[in-house]
């Protein structure tokens, strides 16, 4: 059985955030509604095309145009090849998908036997341009699958709208895929290795043990690592880590950075402020920080972060670009990044 729409969209989340990429859509579209909630993911209508790059908690967006329900055990591949063959299109890739849940581990078994044979089936839809729309098969459960399009150029480029991040074994903390990630997601890719290069000074805020500061010191940084908690493991006496026992609200540098990023556990308006004062005072040019969020609210508490941050920069006459995303490895917390433009 097969159903078609074309003005809906399908998002992708953290589980247990769907309702606040919902009310994130809302305040952006006040017309958008929920057509379907569920565990890591959502279906919404009524909102015209949005770049996922401007939205904070979903990691992806795509256009939702058919759900494909009922699929029989013994042949999924035949009914799913109708409803594609159905959209008159043809892609630059077929992805095959499933929720960021415990239930989404079989599905993702599933994905990789059925990934290959149906694009076997399928090859005389897809072409060979890159620039073509994206197909995601996204499977709920093994009975229903969710066919979207995702135009390569707005929409997330990693499946599942996650970018994957290795452990390094030197770091001394987990929180190193925090920054590892936030640099993938949140710098545009032609401009990384432009604004974060070998020979640059960062501050690190609320540094210890050190797993941030490893991101930057491993991309050639200077580092001035402040936090009353100790370096641990690679990152204790490192001869690119000068560490400040000092208080991080209070701390300013003798002379500007090129980077201070931000990871100190504290009220989301409080490290928006400083952030914004940062800049304002010229110490930074760019602020790379995370916002914990409350229980509640957390869309409209990232707004208030983002308005108080507007106030002080816009009376200070500084022009700037934010961006935010709650990451992978953000739990109740979204990174953000400020950028001061010239
Ligand atoms: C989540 S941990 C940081 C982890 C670190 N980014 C890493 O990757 O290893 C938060 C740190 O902020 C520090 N912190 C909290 N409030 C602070 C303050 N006012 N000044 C300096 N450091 C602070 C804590 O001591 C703690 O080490």
């Amino acid at each position: 059985m097969s159903s078609q729409a074309s003005s809906r969209w399908l998002f992708y989340c953290r589980p247990g955030f769907e309702r606040d990429c919902l009310a994130e859509l809302i305040a952006r579209h006040p017309a958008a509604r929920a057509i379907e909630m569920a565990e890591g993911w959502g279906s919404v209508r009524q909102i015209p095309p949005i770049e996922l790059s401007t939205l904070v908690f979903p990691r992806q967006l795509l256009q939702w145009v058919a759900d494909v329900t009922e699929l029989p055990s013994r042949d999924r591949i035949s009914p799913l090849l109708t409803a594609v063959e159905a959209l008159g299109q043809r892609f630059s890739d077929i992805w095959f998908e499933y929720p960021d849940t415990n239930e989404g581990k079989a599905l993702s078994s599933f994905c990789k036997r059925f990934g290959p044979l149906f694009r076997e089936r399928a090859a005389h839809l897809l072409d060979t341009d890159p620039t073509a729309p994206r197909l995601h098969l996204f499977f709920p459960s093994l009975e229903r699958c969710l066919l979207a399009i995702a135009d390569p150029a707005s929409a997330s480029p990693w499946p599942l709208g996650i970018a994957r991040v290795k452990m390094p074994v030197e770091a001394p903390s987990r929180s190193t895929l925090k920054l590892a990630e936030a640099f993938l997601v949140l710098v545009p890719e032609q401009e990384l290795t432009q604004r974060l290069k070998p020979g640059m000074r960062a501050v690190d805020l609320g540094a210890a043990p050190g797993g941030w500061t490893y991101q930057l010191v491993t991309r050639g940084l200077k580092v001035i690592a402040v936090d009353n908690g100790p370096m641990k493991g690679s990152m204790a006496g490192h001869p690119q880590v000068e560490h400040q026992r000092q208080d991080g609200f209070r701390y300013k540098p003798r002379r500007p950075v090129d980077w201070v990023v931000c990871d100190m556990v504290e009220q989301p308006h409080r490290v928006a402020a400083l952030m914004a004062q940062w800049l304002a005072e010229g110490h930074a040019n760019q602020a790379l920080f995370n916002l914990k969020l409350p229980m509640k609210k957390r869309s409209e508490a990232v707004a208030d972060a983002f308005e108080l941050i507007d106030d002080k920069l816009s009376a200070a006459g500084i022009r700037y670009t934010i961006s935010a995303r709650q990451l992978y490895h953000d739990r109740e917390e979204v990174t953000v990044y400020l950028r001061r433009r010239r």
